[in-house]
């Protein structure tokens, strides 16, 4: 039987260490800053956004969340931007995705300034990432909380083949560049993918990480004995029941290690945002990040 790797424990561990952190920022008088801009009324975003102001006022860090109408300009969130790049008290910043279409999201991402883009979206970023620069650069929440998730579970990646299906900037193509940092041999796959050569390399995959959306995407019969699987998707059923991408009770038999859903890589999203603003204001307040 696989071992069911607790994302909810390993994000409580990740949040506990941040509120450490931040109350020693606090005791050298200062307090970490994260902006959150929503645009519209989306209802999983609008609960996604609430968790996050709600985790960060837990951890102590100022978290404050711009609410923009689903018919508003582009040149007012861009204004927006440029006024908490501006703001001497906001160390993080972040556009919450998706937005509506009058919205050019890509601009919106690279408007915000690198060094407070706790989302590590903005286009400097993500090409320090994928050139593998040494120093520090903030990287994109959900993929840098999936590693952290493997390092906790003691997950061996160098010189092993993990196969990630879906290739979004959101957490397929950033975890394709942490892992190759890692020395993993990495197959990134997406929709173009044949069924075939998809099950063909979901069978000599030493880690699976699937973030397609699609349920039921990887069965049983995909994996190899002894893998370990990450489920990224999220997908609300009819019956009001969240499922990953991953045929988790079919899978539980074969694998040696697997995240459920939810409770797997969900809460390590926000925890990770949280500690990635703790790091911008660290390095915005030339705090040394070790000695806190
Ligand atoms: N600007 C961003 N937009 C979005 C991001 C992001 O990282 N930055 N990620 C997702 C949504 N997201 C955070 O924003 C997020 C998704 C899921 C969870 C989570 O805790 N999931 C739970 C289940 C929650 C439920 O009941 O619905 C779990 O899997 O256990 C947190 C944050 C898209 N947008």
């Amino acid at each position: 039987m696989a071992k069911i790797i607790n994302g909810k424990e390993i994000a409580q561990k990740v949040r506990a260490d941040v509120t450490k952190k931040v109350e020693k920022m606090i005791a050298q008088g200062i307090t970490p800053g994260l902006a959150v801009i929503i645009v519209g009324e989306d209802p999983a975003s609008q609960i996604y956004v609430r968790n996050k102001e709600r985790a960060a006022a837990k951890a102590g860090i100022n978290g404050q969340t711009i609410q923009f109408p689903t018919d508003v300009s582009e040149v007012v969130v861009f204004n927006k931007i440029q006024e908490l790049n501006q703001d001497d008290s906001i160390d993080a910043i972040l556009l919450q995705s998706p937005v509506p279409s009058q919205i050019d999201e890509e601009k919106m991402q690279s408007a915000i300034d690198p060094n407070k883009d706790v989302d590590g979206f903005n286009p400097l970023n993500i090409g320090k990432l994928f050139a593998n620069r040494a120093g520090y650069y903030p990287v994109a929440n959900t993929p840098k909380g999936i590693m952290t998730l493997l390092a906790e579970t003691q997950v061996e990646l160098q010189g092993k083949f993990v196969v990630i299906l879906g290739r979004s900037i959101l957490v397929g193509r950033p975890l394709f560049a942490l892992l190759e940092a890692e020395n993993a041999t990495v197959a990134l796959l997406h929709r173009y993918t044949s069924d075939e050569l998809r099950h063909r390399l979901l069978q000599q995959a030493d880690v699976v990480i699937a973030a397609t959306g699609v349920p039921g995407l990887v069965r049983g019969i995909d994996l190899k004995a002894g893998s370990v699987v990450i489920d990224v998707g999220i997908t609300r059923l009819p019956d009001g029941h969240l499922t990953g991408d991953v045929d988790f009770l079919a899978a539980q038999d074969t694998v040696a290690a697997i995240t459920p859903v939810p409770g797997g890589v969900g809460p390590m999203t926000i925890a990770t945002l949280l500690q990635t603003t703790v790091e911008l204001a660290a390095k915005h307040h030339q705090m040394e990040l070790q000695e806190l």
